[in-house]
C-alpha cells in the first residue's frame, strides 16, 4: 500500500463506494454492489494498487480472476503487476481441454473451469475476486490450481462477508497460504 494511504483510509475509500442492495438476487440476500467503486477512478486505482502489491509480496506468477466480477478486478491487477492473467469461467465457456469443479453459492450452485494448459507446473497463483461469501467459489478455484499442478500463493478479495464463514471453509484448502480481505463486514 502506498505510504500516502493508510489501511484504514483505503478501507473507508472502498467501503464508501460499495452499495448494499437488499433482497437481490433473492429475498434475504444483501447484495454488495461494486458498480459505484468501478465508476470511481481513484477508488478503482487504489484497489488495483493494493492487490498489485500482493503480487510482489507473495512472488506471484499468475493472477487468477473468477467470473465475472473477479475478471473486472483481476485483469487490471495483472497488468499493473506485470503478471499473466488466467480467467476462471463458469462451465461451458472455454474451448479445448478444461478442468472443471462444481461448488455451492450463497444463492445457488455452479461449476467453474480453467483451460487445462492455463497454468504451468509450479506457477504461484493469486486468486482475485470481489466478494468472499460462503467460500465455495474460492475453494473450487484452489482445487483447480492444485489439480493443474500449480501452487496457491493466496486469495485476495475486496470484501469478506464474515457471517458466512468463508474464511473457515477455506482454511483447509489454503493450507497456510494467505487470505487477504481489504474489507470485512
Ligand atoms: O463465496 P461464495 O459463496 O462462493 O460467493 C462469492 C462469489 O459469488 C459472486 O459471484 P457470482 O457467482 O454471483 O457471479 P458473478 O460474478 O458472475 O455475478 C462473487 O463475485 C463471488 O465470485
Ligand atoms: N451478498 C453478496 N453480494 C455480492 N456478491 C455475492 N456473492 C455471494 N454473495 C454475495
Amino acid at each position: 500500500m502506498s505510504a500516502a494511504r493508510t489501511e484504514q483510509g483505503l478501507r473507508e475509500l472502498l467501503l464508501g463506494h460499495i452499495r448494499d442492495v437488499p433482497d437481490y438476487p433473492k429475498p434475504g440476500v444483501v447484495f454488495k454492489d461494486i458498480a459505484p467503486l468501478l465508476a470511481d477512478a481513484p477508488a478503482f486505482a487504489a484497489l488495483t494498487d493494493a492487490f498489485a502489491e500482493l503480487c510482489e509480496h507473495y512472488a506471484v506468477d499468475k493472477v487468477m480472476g473468477l467470473e465475472a466480477r473477479g475478471f473486472i478486478l483481476g485483469a487490471p491487477v495483472a497488468v499493473r503487476a506485470g503478471r499473466g492473467f488466467v480467467p476462471v469461467r463458469k462451465a461451458g465457456k472455454l474451448p479445448g481441454e478444461t478442468l472443471s469443479q462444481a461448488y455451492d453459492l450463497e444463492y445457488g450452485s455452479a461449476e467453474i473451469e480453467i483451460q487445462a494448459d492455463a497454468l504451468a507446473a509450479g506457477d504461484r497463483v493469486l486468486v482475485i475476486d470481489d466478494v468472499l461469501a460462503t467460500g465455495g467459489t474460492a475453494e473450487a478455484s484452489l482445487e483447480l490450481i492444485r489439480r493443474a499442478g500449480a501452487e496457491v500463493a493466496g486469495v485476495a478479495v475486496l470484501m469478506e462477508l464474515g457471517f458466512l464463514a468463508g474464511r473457515q471453509r477455506l482454511e483447509r484448502s489454503l493450507a497456510g497460504a494467505p487470505l487477504h480481505a481489504l474489507i470485512t463486514v
